[in-house]
């Protein structure tokens, strides 16, 4: 990373874990909060999972439209959702959507999110793939209209780690009279997302932040990523 960045920034660190798992909430202000689980899953099944997605999900990787221009995601992916809802469409793609049933593992991971965020519901999923450190995704905010002003989105991490960067939107207070704006040292936040992990952003962290994970060439391997989501119907 940009050093200059790195000095900007909070990082969050993965020690002190008084909870199950290491979780820890992560309050970002105004509303936005992430709780971050470092020890979702055992290692091992966490490892297992990783094999099953990596082998029985019909990964693909679409041409997408960025700033009018199309081009290649820079992932790959799929799409699972509940029969009848709402299209999701994003980047001028409209993924297929595929069944749970299709993939039993998923519903178990599913289990363990809601166990772990109770009184949350999720009916879609978005499953990442980076092949490598070459992989991303672009600075963006998950705040697609069928999933509502204050969606809560679920992520969890297999295989290589990657860091995964959140970044305020424009400061939408401006600086009290005759003071200058605010630093913007306390707005980023990085986290190394790690193998078996869970993290889940709530409140207004789609409206008013946005997340990013960077091209990394030391990342050498494969990363799958879950994100269930709720689609509003
Ligand atoms: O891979 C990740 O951890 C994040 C993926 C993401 O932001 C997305 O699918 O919207
Ligand atoms: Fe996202």
């Amino acid at each position: 990373m940009n050093p200059t960045l790195r000095a900007f920034m909070t990082e969050i660190p993965d020690q002190e874990p008084d909870e199950k798992g290491g979780r820890r909430a992560i309050d970002l202000g105004e509303g936005s909060e992430l709780i971050y689980v470092p020890r979702f899953l055992p290692q091992h099944r966490s490892w297992t999972l990783f094999d099953y997605l990596n082998r029985e999900i019909p990964w693909t990787r679409p041409t997408i439209r960025v700033f009018g221009r199309s081009c290649l995601q820079p992932r790959d992916t799929c799409y699972i959702a509940d029969q009848g809802l709402p299209e999701l469409q994003y980047s001028g793609y409209k993924p297929t959507a595929h069944s749970w049933g299709d993939y039993p593992p998923l519903k178990d991971i599913l289990e363990a999110v809601l166990e772990a965020l109770p009184g949350s519901s999720f009916n879609s999923l978005l499953l990442n793939r980076y092949k490598g450190g070459s992989d991303y995704v672009a600075w963006h905010s998950d705040d697609e209209k069928l999933y509502g002003p204050a969606p809560e989105i679920a992520s969890v991490s297999l295989g290589c780690e990657r860091d995964f960067l959140l970044r305020k939107k424009k400061p939408t207070r401006a600086a009290p009279h005759g003071k200058r704006p605010r630093e913007n040292c306390l707005d980023q936040h990085s986290l190394v997302l790690k193998h078996g992990s869970l993290l889940a952003m709530r409140g207004f962290t789609q409206r008013d932040w946005l997340h990013s994970i960077p091209k990394r060439a030391k990342a050498g391997s494969i990363r799958i990523n879950l994100t269930f989501r709720q689609v509003q119907i």
